[in-house]
């Protein structure tokens, strides 16, 4: 579903300085209807990546296809759903408004190149936002709603169009943990029920191997995978009593491999105080898991 082979991306550096090669060579290939995230430490270029496949990057060289095509083409076509990690809503909408303005503008876009012809029909903003626990809030306005709120909204937005493709950057970073938690069991649950391909980026190894089937680990800059996890917790994982042996195995390696893939992107390796052996084996999780 999501093809990348080769991906190099530089920026212009600031005066005086030579560019800054964000990703060198990358490749990664995400399968129809899987839940992959990727963790990385912070500048290694996961948000570059996430937005070439969103066709907002274009690649220095190297090929992104997104359903088999450019991914300018796929997201012109709505086939790439993007929940930033500020949720970006309109002010001057309700919340009802914000979800629904996408499939409004598509809707425009269809009529003018069919002059009239039959929409194009994708899912139901009231019933989306009910199913992200916002029912109640439909037509409120963004400035009524807390952080946590704002932000399942935006997923609303992006998972009413149906996209093929979701890709979501660090979407709970700017939220305190507990509402964290509610977020995640809540992404869990619609994804489980949609089944879209995402792409999702993060610095939590906890929330990569709650969610994920696949878990891709990124060093740099300039930005490599260095290993791609298979998770092989059993799904559906909506209230499941996750936190056993298994995904304390996957959480250890994966903390392991950021501690390495930290001192490798670190030009003077890890300082002092890093960490230079494995992280301690996780601590047991309470029922329910999910943090
Ligand atoms: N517009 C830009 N101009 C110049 N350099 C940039 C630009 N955007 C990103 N970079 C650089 O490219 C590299 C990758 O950045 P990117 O934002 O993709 O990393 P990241 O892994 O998403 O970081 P974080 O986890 O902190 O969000 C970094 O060295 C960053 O400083």
């Amino acid at each position: 579903m999501i093809d990348v082979r080769g991906l190099r991306r530089a920026y212009p550096g600031a005066a005086g300085r030579g560019p800054v090669q964000a990703l060198a060579g990358l490749d990664l290939h995400v399968p129809e209807g899987s839940f992959t995230s990727v963790i990385g430490p912070s500048g290694c270029g996961k948000s570059t990546l996430l937005r070439a496949v969103a066709g907002l990057e274009d690649p220095d060289d190297g090929e992104v296809l997104v359903c088999g095509r450019p991914p300018g083409a796929a997201a012109a076509d709505k086939e790439i759903g993007l929940v930033p990690q500020t949720p970006a809503l309109l002010p001057w909408l309700t919340v009802r408004g914000n979800v629904e303005l996408p499939a409004r503008v598509n809707r425009a876009a269809d009529r003018r190149r069919s002059r009239g012809g039959a929409a194009v029909q994708r899912g139901d903003a009231a019933e989306v936002l009910r199913e992200v626990g916002l029912g109640q809030v439909l037509d409120r306005y963004p400035h009524e709603l807390s952080g946590g709120m704002q932000q399942r909204v935006a997923l609303a937005r992006a998972v009413a169009m149906r996209p093929r493709v979701l890709l979501l950057d660090e979407p709970f970073s700017a939220v305190d943990e507990i509402t964290r938690e509610a977020l995640r069991r809540q992404l869990l649950a619609l994804w489980e029920h949609v089944r879209t391909t995402v792409l999702f980026v993060t610095h939590s190894v906890r929330e990569a191997v709650v969610l994920s089937d696949t878990v891709v680990v990124m060093a740099g800059p300039p930005g490599r995978v260095v290993d791609v996890v298979d998770v092989g917790l059993p799904r559906p994982r909506a209230g499941a009593d996750l936190g056993g042996p298994a995904m304390h195995a996957v959480e250890d390696r994966l903390r392991r491999e950021l501690a390495a893939a930290w001192a490798a992107g670190t030009p003077d390796g890890a300082p002092a105080g890093f960490p230079e052996t494995p992280a301690a084996p996780s601590a047991p999780e309470p029922p329910g898991g999910l943090r």
